[in-house]
């Protein structure tokens, strides 16, 4: 039996005043997913998270949530009765609320007692520790905490699609942490599921079962955070989901990706440092080599100064097409 996709999008079409931003794009979501959209600046994220939550009507394909059409048959459904909260970081909070009253009001629509309702959304400030500021109204707080209000507040909803733009940019890294963590638990309580836009490789790739890779309004790839990493598409595919050097196959035939862990120092092969970086748990080391530059990624500190020749072997690679 085949479980209905929470999101079904099928050959979406975004056109702004003349200029194409999505050329047809098709992909689903299965309850308890998170699909993260990992494209550049400019590669049409947004826009794919505006158009399935209703906030632009797309010129051409359909979209369904939980097997609902939603747009692209007949009148688009308005985006407050589609089953989904949103985390923009441009998506207002109501400047007259408190920051309390913001994450209680979705409890409140659903029927919940104040009381109750105030209390879950006491707990939800407090997970994101802005409990203290509860009495707060939105100009009264930074951008972070703003963005915390507005994490609290779709977390309040509830919902079966969480769409989240680029969501944990103004968070410190262990408020984002607790986030994310939350978000996992949800999944696996509910099986609400998420999409989550950002141009960060890392985060995409460890907290995403599965990545999409968009490029000029066109899904360039999409797979597992592993099938994207180690067997990237193309060139592109390769730079946008990590370090990658690039260098001449040994029989002459095309060239290989070497992820920074997929070579060592030490070996047959010969190099020249060129630069190297101390980041704490590991070293990276760039060689200059007959083949190309390489970047080799080492635990601990720095073993050789910048200049030195060395040896280094190349453990594994990928060919890369085109
Ligand atoms: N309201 C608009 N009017 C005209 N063009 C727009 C509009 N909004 C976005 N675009 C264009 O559509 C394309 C996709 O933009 P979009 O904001 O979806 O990209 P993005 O991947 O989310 O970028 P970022 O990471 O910078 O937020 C870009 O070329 C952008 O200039």
């Amino acid at each position: 039996m085949s479980v209905e996709p929470v999101l079904e999008v099928v050959d979406l079409v975004v056109v702004y005043d003349g200029t194409t931003a999505l050329h047809g794009v098709s992909l689903s979501v299965a309850p308890g997913e998170v699909l993260a959209l990992l494209g550049p600046s400019g590669s049409g994220k947004s826009t794919l998270l505006h158009a399935v939550a209703g906030f632009l009507v797309p010129s051409g394909g359909t979209a369904r949530l939980g097997g609902t059409p939603v747009a692209g048959n007949g009148r688009p459904v308005p985006p407050e009765k589609r089953d989904l909260a949103v985390v923009f970081q441009n998506y207002a909070l109501w400047p007259h609320l408190s920051a309390l009253d913001t994450v209680a009001y979705p409890a409140r629509r659903r029927g919940v007692s104040r009381e109750q309702s105030r209390r879950e959304a006491l707990e939800l400030l407090d997970l994101l520790r802005i409990a203290h500021l509860a009495d707060r109204r939105p100009a009264e707080l930074s951008g972070g905490e703003q963005q915390r209000v507005g994490l609290a507040r779709a977390l309040a909803r509830r919902p079966s699609l969480y769409l989240f733009d680029e969501p944990t940019a103004h968070l410190d890294a262990h408020v984002r942490d607790v986030f994310l963590q939350e978000l996992v638990a949800r999944r696996r309580g509910t099986g609400a599921a998420g999409i989550y836009a950002t141009h960060d490789a890392e985060e995409a790739l460890g907290l995403a079962d599965r990545v999409a890779l968009l490029r000029d309004g066109r899904l360039v790839q999409v797979g597992t955070p592993q099938q994207v990493y180690e067997e990237p598409v193309d060139l592109f595919a390769a730079r946008l989901t990590g370090p990658a050097s690039v260098i001449d196959a040994p029989d002459g035939a095309g060239r290989l990706l070497v992820r920074p862990g997929w070579a060592r120092l030490g070996g047959p092969l010969e190099g020249r440092l060129r630069a190297v970086w101390f980041r704490g748990p590991h070293s990276d080391h760039l060689l200059d080599t007959a083949a190309g530059e390489v970047l080799v990624r080492q635990p601990g500190p720095p073993r050789h100064p910048v200049g030195a020749c060395v040896g280094w072997t190349l453990v594994r690679s990928w060919p890369l097409a085109g």
